[in-house]
């Protein structure tokens, strides 16, 4: 896309359509690029991951002609003798799957096949044993509806020597792992992992497991969140939770920057609380605060944190020193943390989503997903995008989208139906849960009746 990312467009007060959102996120990270660290792994390992360069096939998948089917083999041109009619043929032995046939067949002669084993040459046609009746060393089946050729899989009819099997940027899905592995490669040669450090945010946020506090809740975002994050490949460093405080922020922030490519918060950026945070971003970046024509989710912080303002608190002594905020949790391991301090570092992305539990996870869904994927270096895959009749009246503002949760369902007439979870306040995490969809009623659209087509985002693949 040719948007180019406009600071001031994207001022404190505007509301961005969802559209634009996305344009100004790939203007920012565009000119960033993917991680360029790359890594060799063994197929068992390199689930998920985003392939660095294309892979060409160095064989023909299949390897060779073969059967279709448990059956006979013979000579399609014996087809002709017969004219659509009985055909009898003398078994003159068995190819078992990993054991070619070497022999020459004479005229009237079959072999009794696998399925799977390599086709003798000279013959092509497979007639499957269900269709046959056994005579002692012959076999008699009626040939009518039977062509030459029938059940054989031709080599190379997969994959061809020579071309692309798989594109840079490929994830390595369980289908494209096993693509690999036909094609006899061991290994893969990925992206590195997209490091992104998470923290919560806000003072009534308590850990789960703690005792309950007057006022205080438990922090499930970053639960939520960084599940998201590992269902989508990224090596997560979870940095915990932080009050309300602007020291405390600015530590963690100078921390999360200078250990990960993409810092992801939530909470404490709606319009009161974004204004004491807001001087302190902007001395350790360029950090817009941005309302979403949207629901949930309408406040979002995108931006930059430079490396130059996280040198004022270099890795090596932060990982010595005492912090005033609560400790870096335990899952950010020691060698972790020396890999990371030994990297390269750019500007690290700053992702801010609002604090309520699905505002939080709608906005990584719209959002934070396809930046992760453009920065992560995986290639645009074509967002699955259903039709479906709502079985009941919705109502809606026009001027903002919404994304409600939904249930996708067949009616008795095979058409795709969907209602909602219920109750769709933006902390109600229940509705999330029940939800197998998206509803996605864009700007324009006005209130929805009963029997409607709407949009719906299908949540697997999503989550
Ligand atoms: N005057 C205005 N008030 C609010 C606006 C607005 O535009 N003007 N926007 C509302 C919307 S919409 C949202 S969403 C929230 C977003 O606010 P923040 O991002 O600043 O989030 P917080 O105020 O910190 O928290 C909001 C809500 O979520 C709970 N929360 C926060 N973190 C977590 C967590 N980790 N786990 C679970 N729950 C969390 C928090 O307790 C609050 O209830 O602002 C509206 N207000
Ligand atoms: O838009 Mo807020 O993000 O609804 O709850």
């Amino acid at each position: 896309m040719t948007a180019t990312f406009h600071p001031a467009a994207a001022s404190t007060a505007q509301n961005l359509s969802t559209t634009q959102v996305l344009e100004q996120l790939r203007a920012l990270l565009q000119p960033l690029g993917a991680v360029a660290e790359q890594e060799t792994l063994s197929l068992s390992d390199a689930l998920d991951r985003i392939l660095a360069e294309p892979v060409a096939c160095p064989v023909d998948v299949p390897p060779h002609d073969n059967s279709a089917m448990d059956g006979y083999a013979f000579d399609g041109t014996e087809l002709d003798s017969v004219n659509g009619g009985l055909l009898r043929l003398r078994v003159v032995g068995t190819v078992l799957a990993g054991a070619p046939w070497t022999q020459a067949l004479a005229q009237g002669e079959c072999v009794k096949i696998m399925t799977g084993a390599v086709m003798p040459a000279g013959l092509d046609t497979v007639v499957p044993h269900e269709q046959v009746t056994a005579c002692g060393e012959e076999i008699e089946f009626d040939t009518c509806g039977i062509r030459p050729g029938a059940n054989r899989r031709l080599r190379g009819e997969d994959l061809r020597q020579g071309e692309v099997a798989l594109p840079a940027g490929q994830r390595l899905t369980p289908a494209a792992l096993g693509l690999l592995a036909s094609l006899g490669l061991g290994l893969a040669t990925v992206r590195r992992r997209l490091r992104v450090a998470y923290f919560s945010t806000g003072d009534e946020l308590l850990n789960p497991g703690a005792a309950p506090r007057e006022g205080a809740i438990y922090d499930s975002n970053r639960f939520s969140l960084q599940g998201l994050l590992r269902r989508m490949g990224a090596q997560v460093l979870d940095l915990g939770s932080v009050p309300d405080e602007p020291a405390a922020l600015e530590e963690r922030l100078r921390e999360a920057a200078t250990l990960a490519d993409v810092v992801l918060t939530s909470g404490g950026i709606s319009a009161g609380e974004a204004d004491h945070t807001r001087a302190m971003l902007q001395r350790l970046g360029t950090v817009q605060f941005w309302r979403v024509a949207m629901r949930p989710g309408r406040p979002l912080a995108v931006g930059l944190l430079a490396p130059a303002a996280m040198a004022l608190n270099p890795v090596a002594e932060r990982f010595t020193e005492k912090s005033a905020i609560s400790p870096i949790p335990e899952s950010v391991n020691s060698s972790e943390k020396q890999s990371i301090s030994m990297s390269s570092k750019r500007p690290a992305v700053l992702l801010g989503l609002p604090g309520n539990p699905v505002a939080a996870m709608v906005s990584f869904l719209m959002f934070v997903r396809p930046s992760l994927a453009l920065l992560s270096g995986e290639r645009a895959a074509p967002t699955v995008m259903l039709q479906a009749l709502s079985s009941e009246r919705l109502r809606k503002r026009e001027g903002r989208t919404e994304y409600l949760r939904g249930v996708l369902d067949l009616n008795e007439q095979g058409q795709a139906t969907v209602r909602t979870t219920g109750p769709q306040g933006s902390a109600l995490l229940s509705s999330m849960v029940d939800a197998n969809c998206i509803i996605v009623l864009d700007d324009a659209r006005g209130d929805v009746q009963p029997g409607e087509y709407v949009h719906v985002l299908p949540m697997h693949g999503l989550i």
